[in-house]
């Protein structure tokens, strides 16, 4: 079952155009949303959460028309970005008490849970809370009325590495519930860990929409000393190139979809990071 369905989404903005995006999402996975710094990926997340106005496109959640069905959708649908900030001297307890009035679903012992899963006083106001208790406390909320999609704008970015697996496993379980998540991140290995699906954003396109596994398995990543040694069918194979130093030395490094043009010792698994860096960075060897 498609979940949210993005079709030809545009917004223009005075020095950058998300450009007709689309992709969709089935229940029960997870996607992580990548790409470099401004490729866009925040501008998209508001764009389909209606939190700023978009140029074209159509945004179907749950097999509804977002425009036509907000308040419905948005029962079903949780947003998390950077944490809580609002409210910054009220106790958590009475925030919770205000947000818990617009879901049908809201669940008080699935809250308690995850209070006590991730250590939270909400005794407290967001102005005590450190970078990631505001984030936590906004997933406790988010995970406590039953959402079946969520979409989190980097939420393991102000977290520590215990905390952030804490999270990832959650995530896992979610998952295995049925529920859907979308979430932005720089962290690439939290993806390696919990991502099935891949969107990646570069300057305002989609670039890849894939599943991580078969993303990787698209590229080998190639090791050669000097790029005048290759021939020139290796040449057109060798993309994303980028010099490297290793150990003091220098090398070159690119991708290619084509490995059986080059002997074993030059090839090697890529991973998304090293994919990611290529991409962004690369010089061009072939004009
Ligand atoms: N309100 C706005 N008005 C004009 N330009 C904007 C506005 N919001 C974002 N942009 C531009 O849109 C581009 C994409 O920004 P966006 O925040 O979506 O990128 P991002 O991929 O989320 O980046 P990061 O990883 O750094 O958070 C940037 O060039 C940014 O300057």
């Amino acid at each position: 079952m498609t979940v949210l369905d993005v079709t030809a989404l545009t917004k223009y903005y005075p020095t950058f155009q998300l450009d007709n995006i689309s992709f969709q999402l089935a229940a029960g996975t997870i996607t992580g949303f990548v790409g470099a710094n401004g490729a866009g990926k925040s501008t998209t997340l508001k764009a389909i959460l209606g939190l700023l106005n978009i140029d074209h496109g159509q945004i179907t959640y749950f097999s509804k028309n977002f425009f036509h069905n907000q308040t419905a959708i948005k029962q079903d649908l949780a947003f998390v970005d950077g944490g809580i900030t609002y409210f910054p001297r009220k106790k958590l307890r009475t925030l919770t008490d205000t947000t818990a009035r617009f879901y049908a679903n809201w669940d008080a012992q699935r809250y308690q849970t995850y209070l006590e899963k991730f250590q939270l006083d909400d005794r407290k106001t967001p102005h005590e809370l450190s970078t990631g208790m505001r984030i936590k406390y906004a997933l406790a909320v988010a995970l406590s009325h039953h959402a079946k999609l969520l979409i989190l704008d980097e939420p393991t970015s102000g977290l520590d590495p215990v905390s952030r697996d804490e999270l990832l496993t959650i995530f896992l379980d979610l998952k295995a519930q049925g529920v859907t998540i979308l979430f932005s991140t720089h962290i690439i290995s939290d993806l390696q860990q919990c991502a099935d699906n891949i969107l990646y954003l570069h300057q305002g396109k989609l670039l890849f929409d894939a599943p991580l596994t078969e993303l990787l398995a698209r590229y080998q990543l190639i090791t050669i000393t000097d790029p005048a040694d290759l021939s020139q069918a290796q040449k057109q194979a060798f993309q994303y190139a980028k010099a490297e130093q290793v150990n003091g030395q220098k090398l070159w490094r690119g991708l290619t979809q084509q490995p059986d043009l080059f002997p074993d010792s030059q090839r090697s698994a890529v991973d998304l990071e090293t994919l990611m860096v290529h991409i962004e960075r690369s010089v061009a060897l072939v004009n």
